[in-house]
């Protein structure tokens, strides 16, 4: 809760007269039995039509207090509410955008939307419901009992002796409360999960036919959330009656030793109706507890998962070089060993190698053997786990992780593009460039010409609403997104894989004209020939460096692999 406190402090003007209108709806609410306490003994019971006017019009005026503090109250209240929760939102991608690559796999993607959406509305209505009417439930307990007192003690200690109970119940059910709404969040993370792969993978799902068991598989995940949500929610159910019951055999107690009183003349008749009044509304303040504590359980247990994603984690990495350095584009490993967090085997294995600004590096290897991992040591997604790599002579963790970003152009094995137009997309790498420079990227990634031929060209839009694009498109569009930077280092991970090979010669012979150093994770020996460097990994290991000419002397492997290739060209070409 501590976390939600520090955001309502932003908006304290509007809490505070919030909290001071909901001050005044509580104490007309209490004055009211009082006052009709009055009106009966001094009015009704003396007949006198002066006091029961004078009274009356107090009463009336009070409650119409009441009834605009109320819309008042409501005004600021959804001021503070959406205000702290527009804050979470923001603070929480802020946060998430920040994360490492460690963090990342700590929680699911569904999860974090959970949190960013579900959880943050929780909060939103436990705030807003907080500044209404939750302070005013138990405030109004405790005052209608003093109040009760000031009226008849002898009737009021009635009251005194059920309210304890009650409060131990409510906080016990509070207790319970928070646990079984914490479980109902983590189920709605599974359904989420299922929901966000069912709606990117809808096509592989057609295609495979697999509906009914991805039917199966969201009503496996749909059903237990029910179930916790219906345990969640018998739980409260169970509290209102339990308080109905407990305060109505007070009421009849109260009842009965009053109309003993008012025999023997120790009790007024206005007094018995004031404190039943008190005792009334004392009952309905815990039937609105028990609601409020669905609210405050929900709010709570939302609270604590938002706070796991904004707290900073002790051991994190800080960075503390505020200078932006641009890069040149040196790069060298030097015996550089890495394993992912959590893992127990190297997926780089004691690797060193050094290329100079501008040259190509190609890498080559079988599946799994760690080219991905390479390149992400470079933007530092992930840290070496032994040995150094440096750019431009210096490690690479003396440079800010902005300049180093900055300078470095990254393009995913796997193409991801953004809603937006084609331009959008183009200038996502770049945001300050004209339309002169994203049509350049689009010429060098050679895909001009195709953007050229749709209707509405650059302005084309992508994804919902828009046209899809093939996969080698995709990937043509990724490599102007990346260029249009004009990286020192570009790093292409497989992402010339899905290109026809006429259209895979044009951009690398585009790429060699670049003044980038370039790194190329590719399968095909073609795709690399023309590197200054090309590197051969094996099960995690360097198993050879050179040039095509050199490693064709010296490597077996890269000349069975090439020969492979060759014959397999061949083959497809129909010459053999
Ligand atoms: N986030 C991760 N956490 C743990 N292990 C990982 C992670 N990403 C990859 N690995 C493991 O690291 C090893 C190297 O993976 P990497 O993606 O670098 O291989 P690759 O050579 O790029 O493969 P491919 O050619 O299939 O893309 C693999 O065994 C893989 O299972």
């Amino acid at each position: 809760m501590k976390t939600v406190l520090r955001y309502v402090l932003t908006y304290k003007k509007s809490a505070i007269i919030a909290l001071l209108l909901m001050g005044v709806e509580l104490t007309v609410e209490l004055l009211q039995p009082m006052l009709m306490g009055v009106i009966i003994d001094q009015g009704v019971v003396e007949q006198d039509m002066e006091a029961i006017m004078i009274w009356g019009g107090l009463l009336l005026f009070l409650s119409l207090l009441a009834f605009a503090s109320g819309i008042t109250n409501s005004f600021f209240a959804a001021n503070v509410s959406q205000g702290v929760g527009h804050d979470v939102r923001r603070d929480l991608f802020t946060r998430i955008q920040s994360f490492t690559a460690d963090q990342f796999q700590r929680f699911a993607t569904s999860s974090l939307i959970t949190r960013m959406t579900n959880d943050v509305t929780q909060v939103q209505s436990f705030l807003f419901m907080a500044m209404r009417i939750m302070l005013r439930a138990p405030l109004f307990i405790i005052g209608g009992l003093i109040l009760a007192f000031t009226v008849h003690a002898g009737l009021a200690s009635i009251l005194l002796l059920a309210v304890p109970f009650l409060f131990l119940f409510m906080l016990w059910m509070m207790g319970k409360g928070v646990r079984l709404f914490r479980e109902v969040q983590v189920r709605l993370d599974a359904v989420n999960r299922v929901i966000r792969e069912n709606l990117v993978n809808m096509r592989l799902i057609k295609a495979f036919d697999r509906g009914d068991y991805e039917q199966h598989r969201f009503d496996e995940v749909n059903r237990p959330l029910m179930d916790e949500n219906k345990k969640a929610l018998r739980l409260l159910e169970l509290t209102m009656p339990a308080v109905m019951l407990a305060m109505n055999i007070v009421l009849v107690v109260v009842l009965w030793y009053g109309a003993a009183d008012l025999r023997v003349g120790d009790a007024q008749a206005g007094q018995v109706v004031a404190v039943l009044n008190y005792g009334t509304r004392i009952m309905f303040s815990f039937s609105t507890f028990s609601f409020l504590l669905m609210v405050f359980s929900r709010g709570r247990a939302s609270t604590t998962r938002i706070a796991e994603v904004l707290h900073k984690d002790a051991g994190e990495e800080v960075d503390t070089y505020d200078e932006m350095y641009t890069i040149k584009g040196d790069v060298s490993f030097e015996d550089v060993s890495f394993r992912y967090p959590g893992m127990n085997v190297d997926v780089i294995k004691h690797l060193s190698f050094s290329a100079n600004a501008g040259e190509t590096i190609g890498i080559l290897g079988e599946t799994g053997s760690g080219k991905t991992s390479l390149l992400q040591l470079l933007p530092r997604l992930y840290s070496p786990t032994e040995g150094q790599i440096r750019i431009d002579q210096k490690d690479i963790h003396s440079h800010s992780v902005p300049s180093l970003r900055r300078g470095i152009g990254f393009v995913t094995q796997e193409a991801h593009l953004f809603s937006g137009t084609i331009a959008d997309n183009i200038r996502w790498g770049d945001e300050q460039a004209d339309m002169e420079q994203v049509k350049q990227a689009a010429q060098e990634a050679h895909i001009h010409d195709f953007i050229m031929s749709l209707p509405n060209q650059y302005e084309t839009n992508l994804g919902q609403k828009g046209v899809n694009l093939s996969g080698g498109q995709k990937q043509r569009l990724s490599l102007a997104r990346a260029m249009i930077k004009r990286p020192a280092i570009l790093l292409l991970d497989d992402s010339t894989s899905a290109l026809d090979a006429q259209t895979e010669t044009s951009v690398l012979h585009t790429l060699e004209h670049l003044s980038c150093t370039t790194f190329i994770v590719a399968q095909k020996i073609s795709s690399v020939q023309a590197a200054d460097h090309i590197l051969l990994l094996q099960d995690s290991e360097l198993i050879a460096k050179g040039t095509h000419s050199e490693l064709m002397q010296h490597s077996d492997v890269y000349n069975n692999i090439f020969q492979s290739q060759l014959q397999r060209e061949e083959v497809h070409d129909g010459s053999i």
